[in-house]
């Protein structure tokens, strides 16, 4: 799974562990992005600080953050992916994101290819499921759209193939921590009893 983890929190480590456990992975490892090519390079914390984050959320010995993009120097998912492969080629990968991002998929560059590329797997996430399954990347790969029954031998499924899960779902957000920790610099900027409101 990829991420700008800006910062991370418990809601990575939910999809990741729904991940983890329901499609019967080995690991699932964290890529922490350098640059997300359509987010703004303007509030984005350096990435050693979102990458000790991510390292700090995950605590378990089978989610592992990781610089391999930035040591790659890929910057778009579809040659990340590619580059993946070729570095290791005996493993089996599955591509794992909250349901937001495919509802934006098809804004990603060669996003078509990334489902050629890899088997994907795609979790619930609060307010996005139909915005996720409307979306054109879900319309236009919906033949080979597998039943959630089939989430555990997905690893090993020749690609195109993904599944959407309906999971429990979890509430985090990086862009609400990133906004309630603004509205605490701002309120302890002012007088007592003022910290709310006007
Ligand atoms: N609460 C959550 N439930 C399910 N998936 C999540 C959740 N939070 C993040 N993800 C997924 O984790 C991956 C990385 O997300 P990202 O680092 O952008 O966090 P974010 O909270 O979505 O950030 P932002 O609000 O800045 O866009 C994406 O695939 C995203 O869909
Ligand atoms: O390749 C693209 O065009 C592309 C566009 C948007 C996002 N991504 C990747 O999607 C992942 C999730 O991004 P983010 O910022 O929403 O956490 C992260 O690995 C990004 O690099 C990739």
């Amino acid at each position: 799974m990829g991420g700008s983890f800006n910062p991370a929190h418990d809601g990575h480590r939910h999809l990741a562990l729904l991940a983890l456990h329901q499609l019967g992975l080995d690991e699932v490892w964290w890529l922490v992005a350098p640059q997300n090519p359509l987010k703004p390079n303007d509030g984005m914390a350096p990435f050693a600080q979102r990458l000790a984050g991510a390292r700090q959320v995950a605590r378990h010995p089978r989610l592992k953050p990781s610089d391999i993009e930035a040591r790659l120097g890929t910057r778009y998912t579809a040659d990340t992916l590619r580059a993946l492969q070729r570095r290791f080629p005996t493993r089996r990968f599955v591509w794992i994101m909250g349901a937001d991002c495919l509802a934006e998929f098809a804004r990603w560059k060669d996003w078509r290819n990334i489902f050629r590329i890899m088997p994907v797997a795609v979790f619930d996430r609060p307010s996005y499921s139909l915005r996720a399954l409307w979306s054109l990347a879900a319309r236009r790969f919906a033949r080979v759209r597998l039943k959630s029954g089939s989430a555990r031998g997905l690893a090993h499924r020749q690609s195109p193939a993904w599944v959407f899960l309906h999971t429990r779902l979890h509430p985090a957000s990086a862009t609400q921590i990133r906004g309630d920790a603004n509205q605490d610099r701002h309120s302890a900027g002012k007088p007592l009893g003022q910290e709310s409101g006007g």
